[in-house]
């Protein structure tokens, strides 16, 4: 199913993430974790794609398990900053035969050790959405920044930007993730403004490791409420209290955004299926998926 259609339900739904295994030797247990995270019935699962173009065999791979064994939508991300455009093109042809409807189109993340951009590789996410859109009646997901991208200068850029990408052609987009539920309220107000009218999911992300907080904060620039980092504070040396303290915070936030009117949020689960399941079964009579 296309997810723009998932989209148009007027119910609280929720979908989550797996990320591929870094080398082949790590399929088994991933593909365990998308199983179990499958089980849950989940909207839809997205499947992101390693930098180097690396594991886009198992993204493609994992995406075609979760409908065609799972019987469930799922989302293929492609990111165009670690591949050629012939690369790129191979993808795109892949996700075809194995009848993929959905697509994620990202940049990506630019590999601290590598140039950029890089001569025959596409620059940014709109030239890939293009080129996507081009190859077939695939439907584009696209990526967007509640606290402006890290490398825009400007908010007002970042937003123009967004607007020429989803005019490329982009059905729906998924928010970088955020602590503070306003930021994402002001947001969708500000582009909505200037015409992006494309659902826009919010993304997610339980912190459940007082560890991870160091990495999440390099990947987003995200600002951290001291709500937040009170929490962060207490228990992120007590792993047991961290993991609860952090489900109990993305519940908050989502049960919050279902309150303000939002249908559909998306939850960086990343191949955790304890952290999955206990946001299910918090939101069990709140969520309809299914
Ligand atoms: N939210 C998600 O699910 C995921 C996000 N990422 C992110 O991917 C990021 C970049 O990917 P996208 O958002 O797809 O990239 P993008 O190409 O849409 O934007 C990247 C940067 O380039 C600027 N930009 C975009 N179009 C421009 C144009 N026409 N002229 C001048 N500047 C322009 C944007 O303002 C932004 O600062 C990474 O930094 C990472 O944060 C990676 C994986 C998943
Ligand atoms: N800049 C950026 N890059 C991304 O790849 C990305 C985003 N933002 N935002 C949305 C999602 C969230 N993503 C991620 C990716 C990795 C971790 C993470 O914590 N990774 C751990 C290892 C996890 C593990 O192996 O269990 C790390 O230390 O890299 C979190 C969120 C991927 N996506």
């Amino acid at each position: 199913m296309k997810i723009k259609d998932i989209l148009k339900e007027k119910t609280p739904h929720i979908s989550f993430e797996v990320f591929p295994p870094k080398t082949d030797a790590g399929f088994a247990s991933v593909l365990s974790a998308t199983d179990q995270i499958g089980a849950l019935k989940p909207s839809y699962m997205s499947v992101t794609y390693g930098a180097g173009g690396g594991t886009s065999k198992n993204t493609v791979n994992i995406a075609s398990h979760i409908k065609d064994d799972l019987g469930l939508t799922s989302l293929a991300h492609l990111t165009c900053v670690s591949s050629t455009k012939e690369h790129v093109a191979r993808v795109i042809d892949e996700l075809k035969k194995n009848n993929i409807e959905n697509v994620l189109a990202l940049r990506g993340d630019i590999p601290k050790e590598s140039e950029f951009p890089l001569p025959n590789h596409y620059r940014y996410a709109y030239e890939l959405v293009e080129e996507i859109k081009s190859k077939g009646d695939f439907c584009i997901g696209a990526a967007c920044y509640p606290e402006g991208h890290m490398e825009a200068e400007h908010k007002k850029d970042d937003i123009y930007n967004l607007k020429k990408k989803v005019d490329c052609g982009v059905d729906f987009l998924t928010t970088q993730m955020f602590f503070d539920n306003t930021i994402f309220y002001n947001f969708l107000y500000r582009i909505r403004e200037i015409g992006i009218t494309v659902p826009v999911v919010p993304g997610i992300m339980p912190v459940t490791k007082g560890n991870q907080m160091k990495r999440i904060s390099e990947m987003s620039g995200t600002v951290l409420p001291q709500r937040f980092r009170d929490v962060l504070d207490r228990f992120g040396e007590d792993p047991k209290a961290m993991q609860q303290a952090g489900i109990a915070y993305a519940t908050d936030q989502i049960i919050d955004l279902f309150a303000n009117g939002i249908n559909h949020v998306h939850v960086y689960s990343m191949n955790n299926p304890a952290v999955a399941t206990a946001i299910m079964h918090n939101l069990s009579d709140i969520v309809k998926n299914g």
